[in-house]
């Protein structure tokens, strides 16, 4: 077996991949991260304490497609989504997911420049539950998206905070952010200041989902896909009304879940 082909097996074996977590100050970024990790912050009594905005940026790694590989560095879990896969010899891949949480406040949006390069897929957090701020959390989303380091980078917009009474469903944040405004689509939804996403080569999707797990009157929908690929289906929201919260708790790992695999047939497939 050649040097090259030894190489390959590992890396498809390793898959290693870096996601990057951006959106608004207050959307919920770091929220998710605890929720994804398995570990909200707890104070000393072990009672739940708020989560400061975060300042610069933190690093956790997931395991997806094993069982806990490591959980001492307290910054490790796995998760129960899908994205592992059978790697063409019969053996099961383990996904290592980097997830970089950056803060999301005006004063330093300037510096997530510096941690687009090497970044396999984007989860983009927005709070539906704030109706007043998703034009500008689309606006910002489409600058980020304009950046040439993540031409084709798949992207899961998180709908976060669908615990909420009265949180926007994923089609209306979609079309909120811009998402839906574009011609080619056949969607509802037109937007002024649409974000100019739709059209290009870029997988897109946005979840529905509560960082917090608990709480009354969140009301389910179906995700909503677009993007290139030829994936635009545009499922109209089904309306689910059994386990909304549990829904919306798995929304979240299924959008995650769903970024994983994009990821990983973009970057091994064919390894
Ligand atoms: N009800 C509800 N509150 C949430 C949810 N997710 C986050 N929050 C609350 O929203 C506030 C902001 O959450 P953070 O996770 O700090 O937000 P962030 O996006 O990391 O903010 P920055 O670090 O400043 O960019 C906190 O008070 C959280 O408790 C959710 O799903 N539901
Ligand atoms: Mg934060």
């Amino acid at each position: 077996m050649g040097l090259l082909t030894i190489l390959r097996k590992l890396k498809a074996r390793q898959r290693h991949m870096r996601l990057l977590l951006l959106g608004l100050d207050n959307a919920g970024k770091t929220s998710v991260m605890h929720a994804l990790l398995g570990t909200p912050p707890l104070g000393v009594d072990g009672e739940p304490t708020p989560i400061a905005p975060t300042v610069g940026f933190d690093i956790h790694t997931l395991t997806v497609g094993s069982p806990v590989s490591d959980s001492a560095a307290g910054t490790t879990a796995s998760l129960s989504v899908p994205g592992g896969g059978d790697i063409g010899d019969g053996s099961a891949a383990t996904n290592t997911i980097h997830v970089w949480d950056v803060g999301g406040q005006a004063s330093i949006r300037p510096f997530w420049r510096n941690y687009f390069d090497a970044t396999d897929g984007l989860l983009f957090v927005v709070d539906a539950a704030d109706p007043a701020r998703l034009p500008a959390a689309g606006r910002v989303m489409a600058q980020v998206c304009k950046e040439e380091r993540l031409a084709g980078v798949p992207l899961c917009v998180l709908a976060n905070k669908q615990d909420v009474p009265g949180a926007m469903d994923a089609r209306s944040v979609a079309a909120a952010l811009g998402l839906l405004g574009e011609e080619g689509r056949g969607a509802q939804g037109e937007e002024e200041g649409g974000v100019g996403l739709i059209g290009d080569k870029r997988h897109w999707m946005v979840f529905p989902c509560t960082a917090m797990g608990g709480g009354g009157g969140w009301r389910g929908d179906t995700p909503v896909e677009g993007g290139g690929g030829g994936n635009g289906a545009l499922p109209l929201p089904t309306g689910a009304t059994a386990d909304r919260v549990d829904l919306a708790v798995r929304g979240l790992a299924e959008g995650v879940g769903w970024l994983v695999a994009d990821v990983s047939a973009r970057l091994f497939e064919g390894l």
